[in-house]
């Protein structure tokens, strides 16, 4: 947990205040933080998304920041730690160069990646000799799906730091889940950090909980082993626009039939008939498909259309183009 509590930093410390947003793969951050700079929750912010594939879309889906920075490629809690801190020094350089103190940034928010732990990446700003000068990290919020936080802490190391790490625990997808479910997760987080504030939301907007039921028990959280199946990694797979989309809806769906459990989630932009579409799933479930706006050709950037990423582990990367070929008789 950071080691302020929200706004509990003086007024007269003028430096700049930091909210690290965490949570598992495909857990709701995107949708939670474009919900908050939508209603202007945070005020005059720059984000920071980090993802942890080379293709990036979330920063396509935040709409109101005053600026938004992409770490594309590298897990800012271990390799991408270094491309992280020199980001936030050149944007705290950028407000110390400003004289005008209602010209300044009141905030950056950290969009971590689904594979960070936000523990780690705390204590890499708060221990950093720059930074510790000009930003004050003052939250960590972390987004819980509330679909399949309970399989995830049942079974991952990091789903567990995520919850450990948090001062805020959002509780995403809290209409897709019944109630009874629901209890036991908040009764689960519990045990897992007592002294966490506990929201829900859906589709980033705030909802009341209504008090836990008293004696609701926790889910059993039983020791696991810290590698048990291996990294989670993820797999670029080029989609050629010409495909027959039949076939490749046919071939995702058996996929994740199959391997759900492993293919953690998938995501990208794909150029179709009908514009350029955002397809996304986490575990087994497929999201509605979403159009995105075109993006006009001067503002090229590190997007790439066409190109689904597959974060997830116990298969062989090639394996998965293979079969995509196989199916729909085309190379990509
Ligand atoms: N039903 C429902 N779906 C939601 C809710 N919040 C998010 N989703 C969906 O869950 C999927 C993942 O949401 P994102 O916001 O992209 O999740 P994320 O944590 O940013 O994903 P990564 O950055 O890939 O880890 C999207 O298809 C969202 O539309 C919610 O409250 N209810």
């Amino acid at each position: 947990m950071t080691d302020r509590t929200p706004g509990a930093a003086p007024q007269s410390d003028t430096r700049m205040r930091l909210t690290v947003l965490g949570g598992y793969l495909g857990s709701g951050k995107t949708t939670w933080l474009r919900h908050q700079l939508h209603v202007g929750a945070f005020g005059r912010v720059h984000v920071v998304v980090n993802e942890a594939a080379e293709t990036p879309v979330d920063d396509a889906l935040l709409g109101r920041a005053e600026g938004i920075t992409l770490l594309a490629g590298g897990c800012c809690c271990c390799v991408g730690r270094p491309a992280l801190i020199a980001a936030l020094r050149d944007l705290c350089d950028a407000r110390s160069r400003l004289s005008a103190a209602d010209d300044r940034l009141d905030r950056i928010v950290l969009e971590t990646s689904g594979l960070a732990d936000p523990g780690a990446i705390v204590a890499a700003i708060q221990t950093d000799p720059v930074l510790i000068n000009h930003i004050v990290v003052d939250e960590t919020v972390v987004t819980v799906d509330a679909i399949h936080a309970l399989a995830q802490l049942a079974g991952e190391p990091l789903g567990r730091r995520q919850i450990e790490a948090a001062d805020r625990l959002v509780l995403t997808k809290v209409d897709a889940v019944d109630p009874v479910t629901l209890d036991t997760l908040r009764a689960t987080l519990k045990v897992l950090n007592p002294g966490a504030v506990v929201a829900a939301s859906v589709r980033g907007e705030g909802l009341a909980l209504p008090p836990l039921p008293p004696g609701t028990a926790p889910a059993p959280l039983p020791p696991v082993a810290e590698d048990a199946r291996g990294p989670i990694t993820p797999t670029r797979l080029h989609i050629d626009p010409g495909i027959d989309w039949s076939a490749f809806t046919l071939w995702l769906s058996a996929l994740l039939y199959a391997r759900g459990d492993d293919l953690v989630r998938v995501k990208g932009v794909v150029r179709t008939p009908a514009g350029r579409l955002l397809i996304q799933t986490v575990r087994r479930v497929v999201q509605s498909p979403e159009i995105l706006p075109e993006v006009p050709p001067e503002q090229g950037d590190m997007r790439e259309d066409d190109t689904i990423v597959f974060i997830g582990r116990g298969y062989r990367p090639e394996d998965l183009g293979r079969s995509l070929r196989h199916f729909t008789g085309r190379t990509s």
